[in-house]
């Protein structure tokens, strides 16, 4: 199992208010799945990517990457689990500003010790962004802005892909391109989990799963 995920609780406080956005949430993504995750505003998908992803903690329950524990680690060994084996592609953006889009995908294949020059320029050909590699992030549209963070996502080549909704923002062709992009994903044995309003990607999917006020709706 590439990504375990075994009853998630998660609250937010806000003065006396309590935010339930994660209510024992369970879920599994296998080698080889794609796997979308649709629910209405606020029924708490970034919460779970950001629990999965080790940047913030839930209150209850596991994350497991690889067999690998990711929740109630040192932030350390956090950073090292997403170097290695996770892709992440998140609404606040994982692009830093003051790098070029070419640069921030070079920066994220040595933190996980890789170097090839081609697969940056083969990466940046597959987001549509070919001609992008020497501008910075404010340089670039809302949907440039995505694909760059996707690129950087895939840069590593992740055992498991976790994004927040990579085709807001984009036309019908870059859509169809990125929905290209996670089935050769699949068809290389990785595993993606993918926030998404889309109805092509939810049509690709092997599986969906529902969020509705912090639970998966089959519960
Ligand atoms: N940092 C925070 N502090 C307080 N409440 C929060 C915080 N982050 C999220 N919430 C609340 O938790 C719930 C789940 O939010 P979350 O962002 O996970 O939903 P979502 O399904 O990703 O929504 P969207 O599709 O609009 O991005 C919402 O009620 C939200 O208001």
């Amino acid at each position: 199992m590439l990504l375990e995920v075994n009853e998630l609780y998660r609250f937010y406080h806000i003065e006396d208010e309590e935010t339930a956005a994660l209510r024992g949430v369970s879920l599994e993504v296998e080698a080889g799945e794609l796997v979308a995750l649709v629910g209405p505003s606020g029924s708490g998908k970034s919460t779970l990517l950001n629990c999965i992803a080790g940047l913030d903690e839930p209150d209850g329950g596991f994350v497991d990457i690889k067999g690998e524990r990711m929740t109630r680690r040192s932030e350390k060994a956090r950073a090292r689990l997403r170097a290695l084996h996770l892709g992440m592609m998140m609404q606040s953006g994982n692009l830093f500003f003051h790098l070029s889009v070419t640069e921030n995908i070079r920066l994220r294949m040595m933190l996980a010790d890789r170097r090839d020059e081609s697969r940056i320029r083969s990466l940046l050909s597959t987001v549509g962004l070919a001609h992008r590699g020497d501008n910075y992030p404010t340089q670039l549209s809302g949907g440039e802005t995505a694909r760059a963070g996707l690129a950087v996502a895939l840069a590593a080549e992740p055992s498991v892909l976790i994004a927040d909704e990579p085709t807001a923002e984009v036309d019908k062709h870059t859509e169809a391109m990125l929905v290209e992009l996670f089935e050769t994903r699949k068809a290389a044995g990785f595993a993606s989990l993918i926030a998404t309003h889309s109805e092509q990607l939810a049509r690709t999917a092997d599986r969906i799963i529902r969020l509705r006020d912090g639970r998966t709706d089959n519960d």
